[in-house]
């Protein structure tokens, strides 16, 4: 009986080898046609990296696939596929919000996959320098969180850099609380950025109620000195954990569960249309009686839908603003791009900061 098992066993594994050996060779196929495309694109001067087209290759999968295999696989397999296909081409350098294991990291990952070179910047000032003086073709960088709300510096630096959205990312965050011990009683004080302590603060109260809660820069860096404090605990990503070698006290102690945060690629040009897009502007209006109605009307009269609206000071001048508007729909698109010019009637000035894949 036991024989048998092995002889099966054997065969099984036999099978699966050979199948390896057919993806094998298929993925070298792969990457022969897509150093042809690169060849290709070179000679016309385009950008290499297509979100677009990665998020058509994705959706036609995960439609097509008849499983057993999970679709989430599909994505995550072939966001590999594709990132060391690109890597093949140039390693793909993208800067982001460090250091090292923060949540953007972990979204720039999500994106880009593990063939890319990601870089840690110290500020997303850093982010933009290093894409702006062309160090690194692309930047990642958030801009609003679920239950926090915009990154108001993210938006501020588009005022100042000409830089586009090349592509969104949602990433949904799971705040861990780790430690070196990995035990709870260990914990005499809590380390994280102030908006995850924030969001920790019920869990904290109920589970922790005469801990020292202290401020630090970022979650990662809060990772990183807890490294070397046997007393201390972080609220940080999973990938701090192991990247900074510490255990898991409790997982996702998130006072709501339901918790995401848009990140941005930022490049130097937006994509063509991938048939689900969205488009960023900011402006800023005359100060004029009704001015806050008519600028939506280019809008609403197309039935362009706005998937958000934000505004900031105008630091040159008090009481003015500049408005943040995400409309659904490529800048290519005639009606959309109607709907842009008629709004730019009505400003002072007006910029388009990029059309690129819709993430949801
Ligand atoms: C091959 C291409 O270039 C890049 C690589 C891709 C891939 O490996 O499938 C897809 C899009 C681009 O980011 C392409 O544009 O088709």
């Amino acid at each position: 009986m036991a024989g048998n098992i092995e002889e099966t066993l054997a065969a099984l594994r036999h099978q699966i080898d050979s199948i390896d050996n057919e993806i094998l060779d298929l993925l070298n196929r792969r990457a022969q046609v897509v150093i042809r495309v690169g060849a290709a694109k070179s000679g016309q001067g385009s950008d290499f990296y297509v979100p677009s087209r990665e998020k058509a290759i994705y959706q036609r999968l995960t439609a097509a696939n008849p499983g057993p295999f999970p679709n989430e696989g599909v994505r995550r397999v072939f966001r590999e596929v594709i990132s060391a296909c690109l890597s093949l081409e140039q390693p793909m350098k993208v800067a982001f919000l460090g250091p090292p294991a923060t949540f953007t990291h972990v979204a720039a990952m999500q994106q880009f996959g593990m063939s890319a070179h990601l870089v840690p910047q110290k500020s997303i000032t850093a982010v933009f320098d290093e894409v702006i003086r062309g160090r690194a073709p692309y930047g990642v960088v958030p801009v609003e969180n679920s239950n926090e709300g915009i990154v108001s510096h993210t938006l501020d630096m588009f005022m100042e850099s000409d830089l586009q959205i090349i592509a969104e990312i949602l990433l949904e965050v799971s705040h861990d609380l780790l430690s070196r011990s990995g035990r709870i009683e260990d914990v005499r004080k809590v380390v994280s950025h102030p908006q995850a302590i924030a969001q920790c603060r019920h869990w904290l109260e109920d589970n922790l109620p005469d801990v020292a809660l202290v401020d630090v820069a970022s979650t990662a860096l809060a990772a990183q000195m807890v490294a070397e404090d046997e007393s201390a605990a972080a609220i940080a990503s999973e990938m701090a954990a192991s990247l900074y070698d510490l255990r898991v006290v409790k997982q996702k102690i998130a006072d709501n569960p339901n918790n995401f945060t848009r990140f941005l690629v930022i490049g130097k040009a937006s994509p063509p249309r991938s048939g689900r897009d969205k488009t960023s502007v900011m402006f800023s209006v005359k100060d004029e009686p009704g001015i806050l109605y008519r600028m939506l009307e280019p809008f609403s009269k197309r039935r362009i839908n706005l998937s958000k609206i934000e505004s900031r000071p105008l630091k040159k001048k008090a009481w003015e603003y500049i408005f943040f508007l995400d409309i659904e729909g490529h800048i290519a698109e005639d009606h959309v791009r109607e709907a842009v010019e008629e709004l730019r009637g009505y400003c002072q000035f007006l910029k388009v900061l990029g059309s690129y894949p819709s993430a949801r």
